[in-house]
């Protein structure tokens, strides 16, 4: 008998790859940074000594990550921004740049999501979670270059994506369509932006699941029972791993690496079966009845 062992677990929660302080007077601006993937984000930039701007529309999701990285020691300033308004993301960027000067990283890691079968999503469900991933990502990043152009400084961005970028993503229309463009978007700014020194980079998180999933994507996950066994690494990410990878991406030790998009997800999104597996619909896998227009 072949023993599976899976991937190995990472090092403990609080360890650094990174020097202590290597982001010490980098402010790091992390769009949707007060909950799940965002938050675990900021945690580990925190834990290296940057400033924290978080970004995003609900005041208690603000705060939530604001009190996780106060108690880290962290300075931080949370600003509400929708950011499908340029405008607001000008005002998220003026306040942290009045508050720690202008932000050297930003991760765009705020979207939205929920699954529905295609022909049953309105015009309106489409265009708001396009809305959000797409123009909103590059809304930001069009924010932080121009800012970094007039000051003539560096800069690297982070774009969060997700592996139906590549393969599309079956009940996730409007969002595996918005993360290609986000993935593609990483590859046209890195180049258009290398030469005035700013890094564009995407990092794609696998199978995380944290506490502030919504009940939407919660309830999807729900349907397979030992989330562990549905991995080849045997086992789900663990959220410092996400941190570290988006903390070496905007590090001093990646600055030839831009255009990049990084597959956080032990392997999962490269799986195929020696035998296929009979299709199931997404309407069947949701639960639902026939469609009803
Ligand atoms: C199981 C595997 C999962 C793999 C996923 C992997 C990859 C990606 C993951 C993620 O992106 S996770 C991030 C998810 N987080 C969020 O989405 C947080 C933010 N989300 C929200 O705020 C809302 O969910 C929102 C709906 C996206 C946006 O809120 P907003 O207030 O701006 O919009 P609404 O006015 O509420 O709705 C707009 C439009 O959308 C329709 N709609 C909303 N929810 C659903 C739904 N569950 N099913 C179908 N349609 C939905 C809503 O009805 C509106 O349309 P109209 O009724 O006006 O036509
Ligand atoms: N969880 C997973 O397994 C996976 C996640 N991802 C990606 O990781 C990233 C984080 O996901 P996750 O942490 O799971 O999701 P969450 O739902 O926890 O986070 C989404 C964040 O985006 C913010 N947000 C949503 N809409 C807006 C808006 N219009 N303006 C500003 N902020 C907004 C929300 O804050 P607020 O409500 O306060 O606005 C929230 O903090 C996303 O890019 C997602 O696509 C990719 C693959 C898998």
């Amino acid at each position: 008998m072949t023993t599976t062992i899976g991937l190995p677990e990472p090092p403990a929660p609080g360890a650094t790859a990174l020097p202590p302080g290597t982001f010490a007077g980098v402010a790091v601006v992390i769009t949707g940074g007060g909950t799940g993937l965002g938050r675990a984000i900021a945690t580990e930039f925190a834990r290296l000594g940057a400033d924290i701007v978080l970004g995003s529309r609900k005041d208690e999701h603000l705060e939530a990550g604001r009190a996780a990285m106060e108690e880290l020691g962290a300075r931080v300033l949370a600003v509400n921004c929708d950011i499908r308004d340029p405008e607001q993301i000008a005002g998220l960027f003026t306040a942290a740049q009045e508050e720690f000067g202008l932000p050297g990283v930003l991760v765009n890691n705020a979207a939205a999501n929920f699954p529905v079968p295609a022909e049953e999503m309105s015009p309106n469900a489409w265009r708001t979670v396009v809305d959000i991933t797409l123009n909103g990502t590059f809304f930001c990043a069009r924010e932080f270059a121009r800012r970094h152009l007039a000051a003539g400084t560096p800069g690297s961005v982070i774009n969060i994506g997700a592996s139906y970028a590549w393969t599309g993503g079956p009940g996730f229309a409007h969002s595996a369509a918005a993360k290609a463009g986000v993935k593609n978007m990483v590859e046209t700014l890195a180049v258009e932006w290398s030469p005035y020194g700013i890094q564009v980079n995407g990092l794609v998180p696998g199978m995380f699941p944290h506490e502030d999933q919504t009940a939407d994507i919660k309830g999807n996950l729900a349907r397979s029972s030992d989330k562990d066994a549905t991995q080849p690494a045997l086992r789900v990410g663990r959220l410092r791993e996400l941190g570290w990878a988006a903390t070496f991406l905007a590090s001093p030790y990646a600055r030839f690496i831009s255009g990049h998009t990084l597959v956080v997800d032990g392997a999962n999104w490269q799986r195929r079966s020696l035998t296929n597996p009979a299709v199931v619909t997404v309407r069947d896998q949701m639960g639902r009845g026939p469609f009803n227009p």
